[in-house]
């Protein structure tokens, strides 16, 4: 038994868009298929955080050997990629720390985001370039919904008002501001309780028929 992994975005409206990306794409099990990304995004995490003797390195990179192994004979076409369309907090893309959404309409979402040791810069603080990686799938997102055709990002504008600590539970508040054309134009705010964090403004334009 397989099913479908697109999201369907009228039920619920931040859940993805499934014109997103091209019909077809089954997968086995979706359970089955976030727990492997929940098991990567926790060996990202200890990889990051670990320093071990040579002997375990030794046993660590035959175990991960042997799980690339295994997947080697099912890669597929992007067509049919289950990473990234998932339906589930993250998309199952474990390169974007995992957004989870508490309020959505067509207009603005608000949701919690946290950054894992994995997305450590340096100092405590999350990295750079781990920080505009949130906004641009958070805002990237909300500039698709309500049936409008699909855009990408121009630009991407981040202010860093405050170093961003791992392992605590972050809000993203995003907004679309406004439309001119073929121009979205969109902003959103990273707070730890009431401190703004980080700040950004996207341009997201929407894309030509046949613009890949
Ligand atoms: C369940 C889950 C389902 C899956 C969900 C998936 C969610 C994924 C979430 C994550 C997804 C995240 C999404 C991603 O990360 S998308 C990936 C990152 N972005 C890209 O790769 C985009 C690359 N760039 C392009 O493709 C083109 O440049 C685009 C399409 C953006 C525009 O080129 P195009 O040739 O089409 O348009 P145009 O040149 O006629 O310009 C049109 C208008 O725009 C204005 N303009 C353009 N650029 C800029 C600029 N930099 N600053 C200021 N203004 C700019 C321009 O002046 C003009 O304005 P006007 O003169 O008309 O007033």
């Amino acid at each position: 038994m397989t099913s479908a992994v697109s999201g369907n975005s009228d039920s619920v409206p931040f859940a993805g868009d499934s014109r997103w990306w091209a019909a077809g794409a089954q997968v086995a099990s979706v359970a089955r298929f976030e727990q492997v990304i929940d098991a990567l995004r926790i060996v990202q995490d200890r990889v990051a955080g670990a320093n071990p003797p040579e002997s375990e390195l030794v046993e660590v990179a035959e175990k991960l050997d042997e799980v690339s192994r295994a997947l080697a004979v099912f890669q597929v076409p992007e067509t049919k990629q289950v990473v990234g369309h998932l339906d589930v907090p993250g998309r199952g893309q474990s390169l974007v720390p995992a957004f989870h959404v508490d309020r959505a309409d067509g207009n603005s979402v608000r949701g919690r985001v946290s950054f894992s040791r994995f997305y450590l810069g340096g100092g405590g603080a999350a990295h750079g370039g781990a920080i505009p990686l949130v906004f641009d799938e958070v805002l990237g997102r909300l500039a698709n919904v309500g049936g409008r055709i699909r855009s990408r990002t121009a630009y991407l504008h981040v202010n860093y008002r405050a170093i961003t600590p791992l392992d605590e539970e972050l809000t993203l508040e995003a907004r679309f501001d406004s439309e001119e054309g073929r121009k979205r134009f969109l902003s959103a705010e990273l707070r730890k309780g009431d401190v703004v964090l980080a700040d950004a403004e996207g341009l997201f334009v929407a894309l030509r028929e046949g613009q890949p």
